[in-house]
C-alpha cells in the first residue's frame, strides 16, 4: 500500500475525491499527510474528519520534503495547490508528483492559470469544449508528461462558474482513478509520453 501527501490550498473538493476513494477501496494506497499553503483551506478541515494528519506550510519546500521524506512518502497529489513548486522539492520525488489541472493542458495553463482564472480565460477566448488534465509535476509549469485527459462540452455555457462545475465533476472522477492507476504500479513513462498498462 503506497503512503500518499495531498497539497492543497483550498476546498478540498479534490483531496475529498481522493479521500472517497481510498475508504471505498479503491485505491491501494492511503493518505498520511495533507499539506496545504493556506491556513483558512477548508481541505484541512475536511482531511481532519477523515483522520488524516494535516500540516500548513508557506514558502518552505525544503521543509515539506523533511516532512515527505519522514513520513515515506511515495506519491505526492497537487490537488489545487496554488504555488509554483520548487526545483529542491520536485527533484526529490522525479516522477513522485501529480497535479490535476482544469483545462486540457497545452491550453489555458502555466503561471497566472489557476482556478477560476483559467474558467474565465477559457469562457473569454470562446472556445467550445474544456475538460481537466491530471500529469506529472516537471520544472515546467504544467508541461510535465500527460496521464489522463477527459474532456466536456461546454457550448451550452456561458458562465465561467458553470464551466467550473462541469469541469470539476471531470476532476472527481479522474484524479482518484489516475492515483489508483499509480498505486497499482499501472503508470509508465517513455520518452515522456505516458502509457497504462
Ligand atoms: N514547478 C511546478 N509547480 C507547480 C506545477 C508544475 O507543473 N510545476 N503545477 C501547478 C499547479 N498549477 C496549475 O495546475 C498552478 C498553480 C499556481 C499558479 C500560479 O500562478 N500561482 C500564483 C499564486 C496564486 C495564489 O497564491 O493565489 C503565483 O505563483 O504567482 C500557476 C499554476 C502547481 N505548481
Ligand atoms: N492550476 C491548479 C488549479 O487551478 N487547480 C484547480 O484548483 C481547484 C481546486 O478545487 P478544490 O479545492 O475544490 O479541490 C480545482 O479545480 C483544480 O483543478
Amino acid at each position: 500500500m503506497l503512503k500518499i501527501a495531498v497539497m492543497i490550498s483550498g476546498g478540498g473538493t479534490d483531496l475529498q475525491s481522493i479521500i472517497d476513494a481510498c475508504q471505498a477501496g479503491k485505491i491501494n494506497g492511503q493518505i498520511e499527510l495533507v499539506v496545504s499553503n493556506r491556513q483558512k483551506a477548508y481541505g484541512l478541515e475536511r482531511a481532519q474528519k477523515a483522520g488524516i494528519e494535516t500540516a500548513v506550510v508557506k514558502k518552505n519546500d525544503a521543509l515539506i520534503v523533511s516532512m515527505f521524506k519522514e513520513r515515506q512518502i511515495d506519491l505526492v497529489v497537487l490537488a489545487g495547490y496554488l504555488a509554483i513548486l520548487t526545483d529542491e522539492l520536485i527533484d526529490a520525488y522525479p516522477n513522485q508528483i501529480i497535479n490535476i489541472h482544469p483545462s486540457l493542458i497545452p491550453s489555458f495553463c502555466g503561471a497566472g492559470m489557476y482556478g477560476m482564472h483559467v474558467h474565465e480565460a477559457v469562457l473569454n477566448r470562446g472556445v467550445k469544449v474544456s475538460g481537466a488534465t491530471v500529469h506529472f509535476v516537471s520544472r515546467e509549469i504544467d508541461g510535465g508528461p500527460i496521464i489522463k485527459q477527459v474532456a466536456c462540452d461546454i457550448s451550452d455555457l456561458d458562465k465561467a462558474e458553470d464551466i467550473q462545475a462541469r469541469v470539476l465533476e471531470i476532476e472527481h472522477q479522474i484524479l482518484p482513478e489516475v492515483v489508483g492507476l499509480y498505486c497499482d504500479g499501472r503508470i509508465q513513462i517513455e520518452n515522456g509520453r505516458v502509457k497504462v498498462i
